[in-house]
This record gives structure tokens, sequence and C-alpha cells, in this order.
């Protein structure tokens, strides 16, 4: 018979603490139901990855969270690449794959490292004896993403205060409608509207991502309607995702002291080194699919219609797949984890995510010869991000 779980994965103590959680959903078995919800669920990386890269059993379509798009309406008018399964995902895919693709951003990596370096020789301007201590979610993690990444996309430069809230509510979306979603609800209409506003192409510099987007409409590659979409899809999962990305990579060399040792002396080990910390963190720890069949995983059938939530935190911490897999190992090869998703949907950010942290962390190495830990870090809830409040972080000046 088909474990059950009694635990609520988005009540406070297990988004506090997840890892517990995570351990009791592996051992349970390789497909579970929760009980709180009637949802399937799978923790272990094989069934995870399994699932992912089976999207015709387990389409997008419905919705990646636990709300069924069949049966309720949306929040707002669905994601063209996030909930949209092949044939309607390819052409938006397309575009997004070219914009945001490696040899694009090449053109924005000097730029985007000279940025790094003035936020950091600011931050350290503030050191007194040769030591700084600071808080680094809003005053490095926070700040560097809305640096460079709202300029990128080519926004105006009024309201950008808006996108991490509007990121925030967008996350706790695809959870159940618990307290975090209730605390959201007043704020859904300000923060959308000021979203959809940006999107429109008179709004967008002529340069930028959005530009290009609407460019590829004009090219006949997507439709003019779906452009501004396309551009929500970036101001949607473009900023929390690497705040928190860059923020777990901090929180993994300041409690690795031997690993920031080793960063400074081989900064080449760097871009890897924050897909270690993508996989042991995990900053996006869950999503959903919805069954197009009766489908059998792990020895289980789940019915058609279904939803089942992926646990890629759970996955990516899987001893089955990754040897002492709590530890943050420079050395690791990461690839194979899930912390981008896998296969169809597998992030198309995640070339703008790995250069924005590779600036940031290039940056601090040359200038911070220790980081550690000021205080205990204070977490942030959020139905599906793994997220800091407060990461209270010791520099000293190299
Ligand atoms: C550390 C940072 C990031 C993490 C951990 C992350 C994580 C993910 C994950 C897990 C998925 C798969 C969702 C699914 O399979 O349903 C995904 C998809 C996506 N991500 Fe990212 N992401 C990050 C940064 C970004 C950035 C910077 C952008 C935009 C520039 C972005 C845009 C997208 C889009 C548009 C999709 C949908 C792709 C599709 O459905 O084909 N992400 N991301
Ligand atoms: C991990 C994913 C759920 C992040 C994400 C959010 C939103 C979109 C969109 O297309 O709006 C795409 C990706």
């Amino acid at each position: 018979t088909l474990p059950i779980i009694d635990a609520d994965p988005f009540g406070p103590r297990v988004l506090a603490d997840p890892l517990p959680f995570q351990h009791e959903l592996r051992e349970a078995g390789p497909v579970v139901v929760l009980a709180k919800y009637g949802v399937y669920a799978m923790g272990r990386h094989a069934e995870v990855q399994a699932a992912l890269t089976d999207w015709q059993s387990f389409e997008s379509g419905a919705g990646v969270g636990l709300a069924n798009f069949r049966t309720e309406a949306p929040w707002r008018p669905p994601s063209l690449l996030l909930e949209a399964d092949p044939p309607h995902h390819d052409a938006p895919r397309a575009v997004l794959t070219t914009i945001l693709g490696p040899r694009q951003l090449a053109r924005l990596r000097e730029a985007w490292e000279a940025d790094a370096a003035e936020l950091v020789d600011t931050l350290l301007a503030r050191a007194s004896g040769g030591a700084l201590e600071f808080d680094a979610v809003p005053d490095l993690a926070g700040a560097y993403p809305l640096r460079v990444f709202p300029d990128a996309v080519g926004i105006g430069p009024d309201g950008r205060e808006n996108l991490l809230p509007y990121g925030d509510m967008a996350f706790n979306a695809f959870g159940p409608r618990n307290a975090l979603v209730e605390r959201d609800a007043e704020r859904v209409g300000a923060l959308s509207g000021w979203v959809a506003s940006q999107c429109a192409r008179e709004a967008l510099s002529e340069s930028g991502f959005g530009a290009q987007i609407w460019e590829a409409a004009d090219r006949g590659d997507i439709t003019h309607e779906q452009a501004p979409l396309i551009v929500r899809s970036l101001l949607t999962a473009g900023v929390d995702t690497t705040v928190n990305g860059i923020a777990a990579f901090l929180h993994a060399v300041a409690t690795h002291p031997r690993a920031w040792e080793r960063l400074r002396r081989q900064p080449a080990l760097i871009r890897g080194s924050f897909d270690e910390a993508v996989r042991l963190e995990s900053p996006v720890q869950s999503f959903f699919r919805t069954a197009t069949r009766d489908v059998e995983i792990g020895g289980t059938v789940i019915p058609a219609g279904s939803k089942a939530v992926l646990f890629l935190g759970a996955a990516n911490r899987d001893p089955r797949r990754w040897e002492d897999p709590d530890v943050f190992d420079v050395d690791r090869d990461p690839s194979g984890h899930v912390g981008y998703g896998f296969g169809l949907h597998q992030c198309v950010g995640q070339h703008v995510a790995r250069a924005e942290a590779t600036a940031v962390m290039g940056a601090l190495a040359r200038r911070v010869e220790a980081i550690e830990l000021a205080a205990t870090p204070r977490r942030h809830l959020n139905n599906t991000l793994r997220s800091w409040a407060s990461l209270p972080l010791r520099f000293t000046v190299a």
C-alpha cells in the first residue's frame, strides 16, 4: 500500500527547516501521498528526475502549483513557458533560449563584473580595522541582482521595489492557499498591474532582453500578443531566484571556511561551486506536475488527473544519488542536480543566474580573505523558495 505522510510541507515548521521532512519523505518510499492535500509526492532523486524527464505523462499545462488550472482559475494568465506544454511551449522557449544563451550574455559580462566590483568596493569601504559586519541579504545578495537584472531586461527606473514582492507572491502562489498566500492577497492587484505595465513595448529600453523579445515578435518567431507575457516570465522568475541563489552561495562559504580558501586560490572553481550551492540549498524547493494518464513510477500507479509535487530540495540531498549530500564540496561534480529542474522545462535563465553569481563571488574572492556568520541567520518563509530574511556576515578584508 501507498505510504501516507501527515506532515505539512507548506506549514511554517517545515518551511523553516525542511531537512527532517525531506528525510522522512525519502525514507517513506519512492512515491507517497500527502494526506493534508491529497496529492502524490516524490523526494528521491531517481523519481524526481524521471518525472521531470517524462513531460508527456507529467504535464505543466494544468499549472505547476497545487491548483489545477483545469478546474480552477489561475491567479494570473498562465505563463507561456512554465505552464505550457509542447507544442505551445516550443516557440516561447526557443526565443528565450536564444536571448538568455551564454553567447548573448558574454556581451554583458564585463559590465556585470564592473558592477560587482563597484558594489563590493562600496561595501568594504564601511570596514573598520580590516573587518566588516553587515546583513548580506539587503546589502549584497539582494542588492546585486537588482543592480544588474532590471537594466538587462530594460525596464524603467520607477517601481523596481515591486519586483521582489511580486516574485515572493508568485512563488507563494504555487503552494496551497495558506497564511503566506492570504498575506499577499491585498497586494495582488497593484503588484500585477505594475508588472504588466513593465512588459509593454513602449516601457522597455531598445536594447534589453525585453526589446529582443518584442523583436522576435516582429520576426514572427512568436506573436505580438505573446511578447508581454514572455517579458513577464523574466520579471517573475529572474529576481527572487538569483537573490536566494547568491544568498545560498554566501551561506555555504560562510559555513565552510576551507571552501572559501580554495575558491580564492582557484577562482575558476567559482562557477561550478555555484551549482553545488544550488544543489545543496535548492533555492526553488518544490513544484508540481499533473498526470496526463495513469502513469506508473516508483512501483506506484498515479491516476490520470492527479497532482504530484516534486521536492527538488529532497532529491538534491538524496544519499542514494549523492555522497555526503549535506556537505558543500567545491570538488564535487554537481551535474545531474535538479535545482534548475530537468528536461524540457529546465531553467532557461540558468546562465543568467550563473553569470550574476560568478561576478559577485569573483569580486569577493579578490577582496575578502575570510567570510563567517556574524550572527544566526533568519529564514524568510515562502511556499516554494528557500530564502533568508537576514544573513549577518563578517568579512575579513584581504
Ligand atoms: C538560482 C537561480 C534560479 C533557480 C534556482 C531557478 C530554478 C528554476 C527551475 C527549478 C525551473 C523549472 C521549473 C519547472 O520545471 O516547472 C526554472 C524554469 C524557468 N526559469 Fe529559472 N531559476 C533561476 C534563475 C532564473 C533566471 C535568472 C531567469 C530569467 C532570466 C529564470 C527564468 C526561468 C523560466 C522562464 C523558466 C521556465 C522554463 C520553461 O518552462 O521552459 N530562472 N527555473
Ligand atoms: C522554478 C520556477 C517555478 C520559476 C519560474 C517562475 C515563473 C515563471 C514564468 O514563466 O512566469 C517561470 C519560472
